[in-house]
């Protein structure tokens, strides 16, 4: 599986090389502070977690670098260039490719076109060439295969896969068109231990073959198997910043779980 994610990802991705870099990010949506004074890298080869509980500003984190929303302070470069995305399609002309919690899958459609929904393959170069049926079925069965991702039948309509199975998907995805930046909206909040670990083992395997990924949970357990940078967020801000080395997972699980919070509100049921 690894091998073949590695197959396709971009040769020019160089291990450690800043693809992804924030300065002071921060956002307003009228009067509402969502973000503030965020500095963020995600590197090649590295798995960047950002972890926060509702209301943190994750979400709008996400929609700045897939070009949903533009900041409105701080610097946002992406491969060295400063950049304010006005749409989606310039953050993917970026090669940022985001996965979302609720993935923008189309349920009743087959899994093979929505493999290439929005790069179909055609026959032919103009505008109006059929689409090439044929190829987009057998390059979708062989990539899912290869990825290890066993659907019983390509025509298969894709809300029939389990959770676990459409995020796969997807992440084999964004490998196969190119991506150099993968942003995993809550790939396993609404998951199962063992759909969770298989789509952690995709996660590590899209590291491996060089993609700078930006995870983003609520689960502290998951973030630390795969991740190697983590930043907490609470209220727009940033309080934690560590890499791997320098911290644990108790304190990453403490800090989410808000300890001294959490001490205070012990406390205060005590009475
Ligand atoms: N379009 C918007 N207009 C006004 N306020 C917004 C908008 N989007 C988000 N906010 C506010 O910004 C803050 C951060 O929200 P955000 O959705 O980014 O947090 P989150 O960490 O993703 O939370 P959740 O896990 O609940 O989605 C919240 O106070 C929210 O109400």
């Amino acid at each position: 599986m690894t091998d073949t994610i590695a197959e396709h990802a971009d040769k020019d991705l160089t291990a450690g090389a800043p693809l992804i870099q924030m300065s002071g990010v921060g956002k307003v949506y009228g009067a509402i502070r969502a973000l503030e004074g965020i500095d963020l890298r995600v590197n090649a080869g590295e798995v960047t977690c950002v972890l926060g509980d509702n209301g943190a500003g994750k979400s709008t984190l996400i929609k700045i670098m897939s070009g949903l929303h533009s900041h409105s302070e701080g610097t946002f470069t992406v491969d060295g260039e400063e950049v304010t995305f006005g749409s989606p399609r310039e953050s993917l002309a970026k090669g940022i490719a985001t996965v979302y919690q609720d993935l923008a899958v189309v349920g009743l459609m087959e899994v093979w076109r929505n493999f290439f929904l929005g790069s179909e393959i055609r026959k032919g170069n103009y505008p109006l060439a059929p689409l090439d049926i044929k190829a987009m079925k057998r390059i979708a069965d062989e990539e899912l295969q290869k990825m290890g991702i066993h659907v019983k039948d390509i025509d298969q309509p894709i809300g029939t896969l389990s959770g676990g199975q459409r995020q796969c998907v997807a992440i084999a995805r964004a490998v196969y068109f190119g991506a150099r930046v993968l942003i995993l909206d809550e790939p396993t909040a609404a998951l199962g231990v063992k759909q969770s670990g298989v789509v952690l083992k995709y996660t590590a395997a899209a590291r491996d073959a060089g993609l700078g990924v930006v995870f983003i949970t609520h689960n502290p357990h998951h973030a630390y198997l795969v991740g190697n940078h983590f930043i907490i967020l609470k209220l727009g801000r940033r309080v934690l910043d560590r890499k791997r080395s320098e911290v644990s997972l108790e304190e990453l699980t403490a800090e989410m779980a808000g300890g001294q919070e959490l001490a205070e509100l012990a406390h205060e049921l005590k009475r």
